[in-house]
């Protein structure tokens, strides 16, 4: 092909928008025949390969993706396997002079990036990276000597001095078609159902399909309603879990379906001359995500190692396959911890309030490595995310940056009678204990008309701290 034949490859990968798409916006301008990839790649090596509940999440924004590429005359190719021979022969394929996509920051990512990006250079092709799924890249954000951030605090005021965030880009109204390529009709891709991303035997996804719209147009929505709605009242709202009080933007967040700096925008845009003290708790939450890829862009191991080594060091107790069911069905015998447990099972995800508690339970009162757990959240959760994942697990532990202190131990009993104090969360995911009152809902076991097949608590709650606190006392003074 002669090179006024060049075309242009978009690989998409945790940015599954047309709105404030850096990359995407850069192959239109450009203007040439536009290949649209998303490559499903878990071959790679040191990539994490997905859970459940997010190929379910995925299967569907995949989908939802593919009409609104379609909408706007162009297609969006799949294909699935090791990302760098995949690009080399689509490529070729295509006649590709430029490539274009938005940046990653886990390491396996970056280096099949790195790899890909070198060998484009060596091929004459020009490969061109952007900015698009954090406010504040991780090496731009440095302490005054030079090293990356270990507390949050500082970190986020390091983050709101460092420049203003940039404005989102439009969604592109049109886009190039495809290249037609030597047979007319561009290379063939994989059909997004072949990919069974979604569970058949059985299927458990009923309530995550009644609970989400995975995509751009239900990301869209969430934001809107959320800023329209509870987001002034954010600051209380957010901490009760029987209320919408929080954006449930996560999911979204995570494969990309809306951008922060959209989100951003919005915020400025409906707040111009001041942001409310309850919208500017939410923004700081955005805060904790970008700490949570600065830490894991230092420490790629989040997920598998200890943020603070000493804990290598802890005796954590393997949990009874019957404890650990216990935890992951929703059965300890602690209405807080079991009414998360099982939203975490029907709808792929849990209230924040109650992950901190679930987790607490967890690992302190069950004395479970922190692994355990943020091995069945990665499974289990729509939002899973390889950095806030990982960096939310060890600081309940401890174990990480900025940690709970070890001291802290959720009390499961407490928690529920200060944010549910009517029993509304725990009535709406344990219908056994439907008929219970608010004053004897959180401590069934003491109702006097017995516990109606829900069980008796798992361990008991002072020997179970008691048990947690002798063992960090330990790691202290070792
Ligand atoms: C044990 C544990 C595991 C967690 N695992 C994940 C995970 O895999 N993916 C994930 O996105 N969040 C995780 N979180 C953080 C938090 O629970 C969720 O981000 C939040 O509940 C999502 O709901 P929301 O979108 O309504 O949040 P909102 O309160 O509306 O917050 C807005 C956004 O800020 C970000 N955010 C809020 N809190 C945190 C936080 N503590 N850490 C990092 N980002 C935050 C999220 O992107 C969220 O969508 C975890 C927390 C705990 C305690």
């Amino acid at each position: 092909m002669a090179s006024s034949d060049l075309t242009s490859i978009v690989w998409l990968r945790d940015d599954l928008r047309l709105d404030d798409n850096p990359a995407l916006a850069a192959a239109v301008d450009l203007g040439l025949p536009l290949t649209v990839v998303y490559i499903l790649d878990e071959d790679s090596e040191g990539v994490r390969p997905l859970g459940s509940a997010s190929r379910w999440w995925l299967h569907h924004s995949l989908a939802s993706l593919a009409s609104s590429l379609e909408a706007s005359g162009s297609r969006l190719l799949l294909q699935r396997g090791p990302a760098e021979p995949i690009l080399k022969d689509l490529a070729a394929a295509t006649n590709a002079g430029h490539l274009f996509w938005n940046r990653r920051y886990g390491l396996p990512e970056r280096t099949v990036d790195a790899a890909v990006k070198a060998w484009a250079g060596e091929n004459g092709i020009e490969a061109l990276s952007y900015q698009a799924n954090l406010l504040f890249e991780p090496w731009t954000i440095r302490t005054g000597a030079g090293g990356p951030y270990k507390v949050f605090t500082p970190f986020w005021r390091a983050c709101l001095a460092s420049g203003d965030v940039r404005d989102p880009l439009s969604a592109p109204p049109q886009l190039p078609p495809p290249p037609a390529g030597k047979t007319g009709s561009g290379p063939a891709g994989d059909a997004l159902e072949t990919w069974r991303l979604f569970p058949s035997s059985p299927d458990w996804s009923g309530g995550l399909a009644k609970t989400w719209e995975p995509g751009e147009e239900g990301a869209r929505q969430r934001l809107e309603d959320f800023l329209e709605g509870s987001a002034q009242d954010y600051g209380t709202g957010r901490n009760i879990p029987g209320v919408e009080g929080t954006s449930r933007l996560s999911p979204h967040l995570r494969f990309g379906e809306v951008s922060p700096f959209r989100v951003w925008r919005e915020i400025r845009g409906r707040f111009p001359r001041e942001v409310p003290a309850d919208v500017g708790i939410f923004r700081s939450e955005l805060g904790w995500r970008e700490f949570c890829w600065h830490l894991l862009y230092t420490n790629p191991d989040l997920a598998t190692r200890n943020f603070r080594p000493e804990f290598d060091r802890f005796e954590w107790e393997k949990p009874g396959k019957d404890e650990l069911a216990a935890w992951q069905q929703g059965r300890t015998g602690y209405p807080f911890v079991d009414a998360g447990m099982r939203q975490l099972w029907q709808t792929g995800w849990m209230h924040n309030r109650v992950r901190m508690a679930a987790a607490s339970f967890l690992v302190k009162n069950l004395l479970a490595d922190w692994r355990t757990g943020e091995a069945w959240f990665w499974d289990t959760l729509v939002d899973a995310d390889a950095a806030s994942n990982p960096a939310n697990w060890q600081w309940v532990a401890g174990s990480g940056a900025d940690a709970s202190p070890y001291y802290r131990i959720f009390n499961p009993v407490t928690q529920s009678k200060k944010f549910d104090a009517a029993g509304n969360y725990l009535r709406q995911y344990i219908p056994e204990l439907a008929g219970l009152e608010a004053k004897a809902i959180h401590e069934p076991w003491k109702a006097a008309d017995g516990l109606h097949g829900y069980p008796r608590p798992l361990v008991d709650l002072p020997g179970s701290r008691e048990r947690a606190l002798a063992a960090y006392q330990k790691l202290k003074d070792s």
